[in-house]
């Protein structure tokens, strides 16, 4: 028997098996892993020493099954398996924007667990919502695991769509917003790879700053704002290009495109 099985070993798949490995403290060699792409699946078996197995014997062989596949590919990787769950196993679906009661239609017999991790769980700093179908007394323990990837947000399932469009996409935001600072310093005469550095470990530092003080974001930005300084120029820049305005409507839009998949 493994502790844990993980059908799709993607971006997320795989951000999930080093997390439960690196982090959670769940031995390598208790983890199963399944890919239809065979060159994927053998990469993540040599990376990091898991077993590699047809689908049907890694839901025959786990007690916790992590189902990390696109949503369009939710009914085909579940036909082959679907008659294969008993009462006592835990099917965790990271698919965006599906339901539950989705997955419920199509297996009956698995606790059904929603999660909406995101790619920092790969070093243990991600942030993973997370709704149970109903109430367990495994919950804690699922929790627990999920901890190795990252803080944890139990949430009504409705929510999950709002956890998605924040933190499920939050990092494609920030990236871009960290390669634009960079970019500005390229602007101003920097190299690109130091300009990339600086405005990393602004970002890192900047979010440590909020988390470690407890002060609203506002409070720390006025910090820094002298009178008539750089940052109140800047901010002005910002604001007169809708900064604000734009990151709200990611977040709003990346939410409603979840509740479409
Ligand atoms: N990437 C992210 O940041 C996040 C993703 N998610 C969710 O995670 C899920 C996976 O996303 P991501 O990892 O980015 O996607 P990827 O395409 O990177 O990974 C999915 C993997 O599953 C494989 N696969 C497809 N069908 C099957 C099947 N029937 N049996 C076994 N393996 C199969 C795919 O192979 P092939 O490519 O050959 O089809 C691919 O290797 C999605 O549902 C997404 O909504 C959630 C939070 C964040
Ligand atoms: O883009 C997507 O659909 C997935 C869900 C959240 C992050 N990536």
């Amino acid at each position: 028997m493994f502790k844990v099985g993980v059908i799709g070993c993607g971006n997320m798949g795989e951000a999930i098996i080093k997390g439960l490995i690196e982090k959670a403290g769940i031995n390598s060699t208790s983890i199963v892993v399944n890919d239809i792409n065979k060159e994927r699946q053998n990469y993540i078996v040599e990376k990091y020493n898991v077993a590699g197995s047809d689908i049907r014997k890694v839901v025959n062989l786990s007690e916790i099954v992590f189902l990390v596949v696109k949503p369009k590919d939710l009914q085909d990787s579940l036909e082959s398996i679907k008659d294969l769950f008993k009462e006592n196993q835990i099917l965790i679906s990271v698919l965006a924007g599906v339901k539950i009661e989705k997955i419920k239609s199509i297996v009956e017999k698995p606790l059904v667990v929603r999660i909406m991790p995101n790619t920092p769980a790969l070093i243990g700093e991600g942030v993973i919502g997370v709704s149970f179908e109903k109430d367990t007394e495994k919950k804690q323990e699922i929790i627990d695991l999920l901890k190795g990837l990252g803080e944890v947000f139990e949430v009504k399932e409705e929510l999950l769509d709002v956890i998605t469009g924040l933190s499920g996409s939050g990092p494609a935001y920030v990236f871009t917003f960290i390669d634009a600072l960079a970019q500005g310093g390229v602007k101003m005469g920097l190299p690109y790879q130091d300009a990339l550095k600086i405005a990393t470990q602004t970002v890192l530092g900047a979010a440590k700053l909020l988390k470690e003080t407890g002060e609203h974001p506002a409070v720390l930005r006025d910090t820094v704002s002298s009178p008539a300084g750089t940052t109140i120029y800047g901010l002005h820049e910002l604001e007169k290009k809708n900064f604000k305005d734009a990151v709200i409507s990611a977040v709003e839009t990346a939410t409603k495109r979840s509740k479409e998949l």
